[in-house]
């Protein structure tokens, strides 16, 4: 891997990434921080040790430039650092919606664009990434861009026209799994039990539920029709659950979230 990393954009997803690199054994020395606001930078330079600079000094110094800033300031940041970057280059962009074409018609001719879209678990090293290359792109870069990601979780490589849809489920979806968390525990305070009871029944189930997904290999309906005893008590629950058209609102909540993401590449 290069010797210099920047992240350009440190709020949740970048400081996400700083930390999974220095928890993977990453020198400090061999990572730059780009941050526009000056208190965060203080914050993440106490908590790491590591160098916050101008984003034109990280672009000219690293080998790898990770844009980890909203879709929507992420053509102010590529003016601002375009004229110090050289071919052979690698940009990893992490934002919404933002095609490879977009930054590469932005930045000079040669240099290397890979999308990604990470999610938050990334924070405990259980990560999924999907990565795309540019039309600049080599091996040796999209293996680059793997092994960052790969430091905090799992990376699939994929072509560019599903990142939409990818964004739409693994992207966003860490916050449909908190909103069902969150409504299972509300439902358990309505029926009686404390919340802390409440909470430490869901977030075992959850992970109970998650290890048996990715451990037995095994397909989520019959995982599910293995829980529900004839006229029992999850086929109660699970009717309920049909009449609320449950399923339908998780196939229209992911239709709006990737009309979203291409809706951010055309700057909206
Ligand atoms: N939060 C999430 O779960 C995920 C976020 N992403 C993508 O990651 C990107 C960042 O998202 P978050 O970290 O959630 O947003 P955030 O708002 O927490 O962080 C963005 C950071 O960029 C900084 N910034 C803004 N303009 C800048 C500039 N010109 N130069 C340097 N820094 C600048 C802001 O001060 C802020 O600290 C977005 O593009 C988003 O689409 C992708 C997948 C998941
Ligand atoms: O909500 C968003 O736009 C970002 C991208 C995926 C997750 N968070």
């Amino acid at each position: 891997m290069s010797s210099q990393t920047a992240i350009l954009g440190a709020g949740v997803m970048g400081e996400t990434l700083l930390s999974g690199l220095v928890r993977a054994g990453r020198r400090v020395d061999h990572l730059l921080v780009g941050e526009k606001r000056p208190e965060r930078a203080r914050e993440l330079e106490e908590r790491y040790g590591v160098a916050v600079v101008g984003n034109v000094e990280a672009a000219r110094r690293a080998d790898t430039v990770a844009l980890v800033v909203k879709p929507q300031d992420m053509a102010d940041v590529l003016a601002e650092i375009a004229p110090e970057l050289r071919p052979g280059q690698l940009l990893v962009s992490l934002a919404a919606g933002i095609t490879t074409a977009f930054i590469e018609s932005r930045v000079p001719a040669g240099v290397a664009v890979v999308r990604v879209m990470p999610n938050t678990p990334a924070l405990v090293d259980e990560g999924m990434a999907a990565i795309s290359p540019g039309s600049h792109c080599s091996e040796d870069h999209l293996a680059e861009a793997e092994a960052l990601m790969g430091s905090v979780g799992k990376v699939l490589r994929i072509p560019e026209r599903q990142q939409d849809a990818v964004t739409a489920i693994s992207g966003s979806g860490p916050a449909y799994i908190f909103f069902v968390v969150e409504s299972m525990i509300e439902a358990g305070v309505h029926l009686g039990l404390p919340r802390s009871t409440a909470t430490d029944l869901v977030i075992q189930t959850l992970v109970g539920s998650a290890k048996m997904l990715r451990e037995t290999g095994t397909h989520p309906t019959v995982l599910r029709e293995q829980v529900t005893s004839p006229a029992g008590t999850t086929a109660a629950a699970l009717r309920e659950l049909e009449i609320h058209k449950v399923r339908a609102a998780f196939l229209a909540a992911m239709e709006a979230a990737r009309d979203r993401s291409r809706a951010l590449a055309e700057g909206s």
